[in-house]
This record gives C-alpha cells, sequence and structure tokens, in this order.
C-alpha cells in the first residue's frame, strides 16, 4: 500500500497494490496490520457503509460528536466522486481547513479521516458506489453538519449549481461560524 499524508495531520491518502491478470484484478481493499503500520493509527472498524448515488449528488458535510465520533477510511467502488475531509480539531493548527481529492474505481484510491474531521463528497460520474469503514457506530442523535456551500470553507465541489442533488436533511445544516460558535 503506498501511503501519502495531507496537509491535514492523521489524514492519508493510500492506495493498495492492485495486481493484474488476464481475468481481470485483486487487491487488498483493507488490511489491518498493514493499515496500523503505516497510519500509525489502531483504528478498530465496526462498520462497513455503502451508498449509491447518481451525478450531482452531494452528501455533507457530515460527523458525529463527542463519545459517538468516527474515523473513516472512505473508497469508491464503481465511479468517481471528489471527497472532501474538514479539520474540526480545536487544537489543530489546520482547524477549519479542507482538503479534496478524487476518489474512483479506476484509481483506486482511499481517504482515511480521522476522528475529529466532517466529511462530504460529490458525484463527479453517472452514477457512484461508495464504500466506508466507520471505527465507531451510527448515532442519530450525535450527528452534525456544515452546510456543503459554506462560504468560509469555500469548497469546489467540482459540480454546476444547478445539476448538485443534496437531502433535506443537508440543506438545512448549519454554517461553519454557527457551528463553531455553539
Ligand atoms: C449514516 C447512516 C445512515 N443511516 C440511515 C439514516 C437515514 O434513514 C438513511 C440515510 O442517511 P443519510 O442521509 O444521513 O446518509 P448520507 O447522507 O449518505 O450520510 C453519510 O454521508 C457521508 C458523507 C458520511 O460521511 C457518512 O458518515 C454519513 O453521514 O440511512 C443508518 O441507518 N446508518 C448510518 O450509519
Amino acid at each position: 500500500m503506498e501511503i501519502k499524508e495531507t496537509h491535514l495531520k492523521g489524514c492519508f491518502t493510500m492506495r493498495p497494490w492492485v495486481f493484474k491478470d488476464d481475468r481481470g484484478y485483486f487487491f487488498e481493499s483493507y488490511n489491518q496490520k498493514a493499515f496500523t503500520e503505516l497510519t500509525g493509527y489502531s483504528a478498530e472498524f465496526v462498520q462497513d457503509n455503502q451508498s449509491l448515488s447518481t451525478y450531482g449528488t452531494v452528501r455533507g458535510i457530515h460527523f458525529q460528536s463527542g463519545a459517538h465520533a468516527q474515523a473513516k477510511l472512505v473508497r469508491v467502488i464503481e465511479g468517481s466522486v471528489y471527497d472532501v475531509a474538514v479539520d474540526l480539531r480545536r487544537d489543530s493548527s489546520t482547524y477549519g481547513k479542507w482538503f479534496g481529492v478524487e476518489l474512483s474505481g479506476e484509481n483506486n484510491l482511499q481517504l482515511f479521516i480521522p476522528r475529529g474531521f466532517a466529511h462530504g463528497f460529490s458525484v463527479l460520474s453517472e452514477t457512484a458506489l461508495f464504500s466506508y469503514k466507520c471505527d465507531n457506530f451510527y448515532h442519530k442523535a450525535s450527528e452534525g453538519g456544515i452546510r456543503y456551500d459554506d462560504p468560509t470553507l469555500g469548497i469546489d465541489w467540482q459540480i454546476p449549481k444547478d445539476k448538485m442533488i443534496l437531502s433535506e436533511k443537508d440543506l438545512l445544516l448549519p454554517f461553519f461560524n454557527d457551528l463553531s460558535k455553539g
């Protein structure tokens, strides 16, 4: 596995070694030993999630707070997304900064997003099959989020505004500055 730390400390991109042959390909999408050795993070992933979305969908920007915070290891099985992690760790030198990367079924890139971050993605292909591991269970009451079009963060989702598809819930999320006051 090839691994690179992003400008957000503890947030890594990783790419597994892919073995191609006449049949197709094989790769280890997750190996706990390699993951721990390379990241220094001994995550115990307890929940795997999968979602399918159509072009223009923006999911996010989500987090779970307090004891229910989740680290996530995210990837795309088919299609392509622009994936974004936002550092919400108040003691971090990159608090309020974000990192974005294209993840696709072609590049096999994965993004590890530690606890204390918010996460979202936009769908760049016709459809995208998105898969991720979480190190804490879903806890509805601890869900939080930030508006996708927050002016302070200024994320370019790489989708024209009139083509964006969002859930009603995500359209009601607070802005970053209101979040920090609370
Ligand atoms: C996230 C989640 C949702 N659900 C349910 C709640 C709801 O009825 C339905 C759809 O939920 P949502 O609209 O919140 O799904 P979605 O917008 O895809 O939420 C996800 O977005 C990405 C960006 C993340 O980072 C994830 O952690 C998660 O927040 O699925 C679960 O049962 N378990 C879960 O872990």
